[in-house]
């Protein structure tokens, strides 16, 4: 098996997972045409650790969209759907995920922490997402999991504007969970807002949207690099 989720993402130079989403909450083509290969070849080219993959069918998703990504690439891949039984975590282990969203909002308690002891023991990395302190003191214990604040709100569909100010009130709570990797995803277009999030910080972001709208890759990056010195713990050695 690859390098884990977790592993590469605290050891990225720019901890950006970038996301494969065929069409936004409102029905905007994301893709516009472009091939899956090249979508996935802009990514790393642009140095993303992770990649992300959308399956639910809002976004118009497939787990066919995730075959396809995990087969040209060898990043650690996260599969983003409403995932609620462990038959789904078994189809993500078998089409190549390395990890697999499990969302606060809308499993009970019992149920998420279920999942994810289930996905630890299928070599998957659970990434769960929340959005308020409730959701989080429910968690189970989290030193194998990414916990990711979604400044979005799932039950409006993600269709509301991003409140990333959710992210830096929520990330003392977050640490409380005993998580390696706080993330904060949603919303994150301004590579100021990405800097300032990691400063705060947030050992990942993930973007999706706004990295698939771009004509420019490089120089979202390069901003976000100017804004946001690398820190020594993801400096390559030597
Ligand atoms: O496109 P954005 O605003 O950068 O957001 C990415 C990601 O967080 C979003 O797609 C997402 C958040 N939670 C989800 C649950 C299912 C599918 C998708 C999502």
């Amino acid at each position: 098996m690859g390098t884990s989720f977790v592993d590469a993402l605290t050891a990225a130079r720019r901890p950006v997972i970038m996301e494969l989403k065929p069409r936004s909450a409102d029905g905007e083509d994301l893709f516009r045409g472009r091939p899956v290969s090249e979508l996935v070849a802009r990514f790393e080219a642009a140095g993303a650790p992770c990649l992300s993959v959308v399956t639910g069918r809002w976004f118009g998703g497939t787990t066919d969209l995730l075959a396809e990504v995990t087969r040209c690439t060898e990043l650690p891949v996260l599969q983003k759907d409403f995932i609620t039984n462990t038959g789904q975590l078994r189809v993500a282990r078998d089409l190549g995920a390395s990890a697999v969203l499990l969302t606060a909002a809308l499993l009970p308690r019992v149920a998420l922490a279920r999942l994810a002891e289930r996905a630890l023991a299928l070599g998957l990395t659970p990434f769960i997402e929340v959005t308020d302190v409730v959701e989080i003191e429910g968690l189970p214990s989290c030193e194998g999991s990414v916990v990711a604040v979604n400044n979005k709100d799932i039950k409006a569909r993600e269709r509301g504007a991003a409140d990333v100010d959710r992210s830096l009130r929520l990330l003392p709570a977050v640490r409380g969970t005993g998580t390696p990797c706080p993330v904060s995803a949603s919303g994150i277009d301004d590579p100021k807002v990405a800097a300032r999030l990691l400063s705060a910080g947030y050992a990942g972001l993930l973007v999706g949207t706004h990295l698939l709208r771009a004509d420019r890759l490089d120089s979202w990056c390069e901003e976000l690099a100017a804004s946001h010195p690398v820190s020594s713990a993801a400096r390559p050695a030597g």
